[in-house]
């Protein structure tokens, strides 16, 4: 995303902009036109965006994102619309709302910024329909228009409110709009009254896999690997779950935040669809990255251990460049976004061969993928031509993704999904939602998969599925570690 304009923005800057004539004449304009919505972007002073969500704790929606090694945070809160679908064409639809609501809403922008206006927030499920119970609050797609949202890039804070008009005069939105900065400006002033000691200890109790867990694993490898040997199909990626309570209701906002502390260059996101139930990770997966018909992804599969000491985490790195196997798995993923992505583009370009990315728990063969996409092409076309990657699903993928539910046999729902944001103007920005968990109550149930080929070991996949939960496991206990 762009860093436009940073530096010069300061903190009055927004009394400014309130002040300012194009301001007056956005309200005078409001009572004139049709558009139900009202959408206002301002400079505001900084303020952590994760901490203002904490600040604001009675709202039932909240979304956080962050990628801090690319200087971005986003948190929101409320639900003014929401765009909601279901099955099949659950991405068109989405894109058509989209196109009704951008009628709906009058935007003012202080700023000309590529992050300044509505965003809208959410994602989709792995599959066309959302079933499980709890998993069904987030539905097959859905995205929030949010009630207030602020962006952090680099040094610089936005402000976005987002408000009906309900048929009111100028004054009152008038009056609104500066009680709901206030509100905003006032959240400072809050930290410094906020309690250090808050008891936020979460008690993990224990998980509740079973032993019979590892032997299910070993015999669903097996039963993948049997199917790849009838040439059913190539690869398939094969996940597992394991859930941990906790005496209390988990905090999600503290996990995000041990995760952001420990992921910066991963996607940290938490979705909290009521205040029981969010579903959060750190996804080191980027899969639509899409600004000015300029479209960022990358293949990334293929895993091995960090090492204790430089030398064995560089001879690590050695062994997984120099796994056929690893290597295999890779290029299906690459070789799969490449034919999905060149009828959209007027050019697909990455690198021969794969890099390695290195985690904190895991490192990972990488290849950045960049393409030129044609005039016209949205956002959500483009996450549906590569949703499910052969990372997360399978290759071929009609051949291999019907097979996932029937071996796995557990509901995925959100996880290994697109997750993300978008605006009006076309950008937007989506992770794979993996290195994740659901939170429901004082329930946390973790996700891991690794992708399958014909000569995968299963002992070997199981604790490669070890190391993709450490991050959540990680978060959770230390929240018990800290504060027992
Ligand atoms: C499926 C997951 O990870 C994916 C699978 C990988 C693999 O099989 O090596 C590596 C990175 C991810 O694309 C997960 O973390 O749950």
């Amino acid at each position: 995303m762009d860093r436009e304009n940073s530096e010069f923005v300061i903190p009055t800057t927004f009394i400014e902009s309130l002040e300012s004539q194009a301001f007056t004449d956005f309200l005078r304009s409001v009572n004139e036109k049709k558009s139900p919505l009202l959408s206002i972007t301002l400079p505001i002073a900084g303020i952590d965006p994760l901490a203002a969500l904490e600040l604001n704790p009675d709202y039932d929606e909240k979304f956080y994102w962050a990628h801090p090694e690319n200087s971005i945070s986003i948190s929101a809160a409320g639900m003014v619309r929401e765009l909601k679908a279901t099955g099949r064409n659950r991405f068109d639809k989405i894109t058509d709302q989209t196109v009704r609501i951008k009628n709906e809403i009058q935007a003012y922008t202080a700023i000309q910024h590529s992050m300044a206006g509505p965003l809208f927030l959410g994602g989709y499920s792995f599959a066309d329909h959302n079933v499980g119970q709890v998993w069904k609050k987030f539905g097959a797609a859905r995205f929030v228009l949010p009630e207030w949202m602020l962006v952090e890039i680099g040094n610089f804070h936005l402000l976005t409110l987002a408000l009906e008009k309900n048929g009111r005069a100028a004054d009152d939105i008038y009056q609104e709009i500066i009680s709901r900065i206030t509100d905003f400006l006032n959240l400072a002033g809050k930290l410094q009254h906020t309690d250090h000691n808050q008891d936020i200890q979460s008690n993990i109790l224990c998980t509740l896999q079973a032993p019979e867990d590892h032997k299910k694993w070993v015999s669903k490898v097996e039963k993948a690997k049997k199917l790849i040997r009838e040439e059913k199909f190539e690869k398939i990626v094969l996940a597992r779950s394991v859930s941990f309570e906790s005496k209390r209701e988990l905090i999600p906002t503290v996990l995000a935040h041990k995760l952001r502390e420990k992921y910066p260059a991963c996607y940290n996101f938490m979705i909290q669809r009521d205040p029981q139930t969010s579903f959060i990770g750190a996804s080191p997966e980027r899969l639509a990255s899409f600004n000015n018909g300029t479209f960022l992804t990358e293949g990334l599969a293929g895993s091995i251990s960090r090492g204790k000491s430089a030398m064995e985490d560089a001879s690590l790195a050695h062994t997984l460049l120099n796994s056929s196997k690893d290597r295999e798995e890779h290029n299906f993923v690459v070789q799969a976004i490449d034919d999905n992505l060149k009828p959209f583009s007027d050019s697909v370009e990455h690198p021969k061969k794969p890099q390695i990315k290195k985690l904190q728990n895991v490192q990972h063969l990488f290849t950045p993928i960049r393409a030129s996409i044609k005039e016209g092409v949205e956002i959500h076309e483009l996450v549906e031509q590569l949703h499910p990657t052969p990372a997360v699903g399978g290759y071929p993928r009609d051949e291999s993704v019907p097979y996932i539910q029937e071996i796995e046999q557990i509901d995925r729902g959100w996880y290994s999904a697109p997750v993300g944001w978008f605006n009006l103007k076309g950008s937007g920005e989506f992770a794979v939602a993996i290195r994740s968990a659901l939170l429901h109550h004082n329930r946390a149930q973790l996700f891991a998969g690794c992708g399958i080929v014909a000569d995968s070991d299963p002992e070997k996949e199981w604790n490669e599925t070890l190391l993709k939960f450490v991050p959540l496991m990680d978060a959770l206990n230390q929240l018990n570690i800290a504060y027992e």
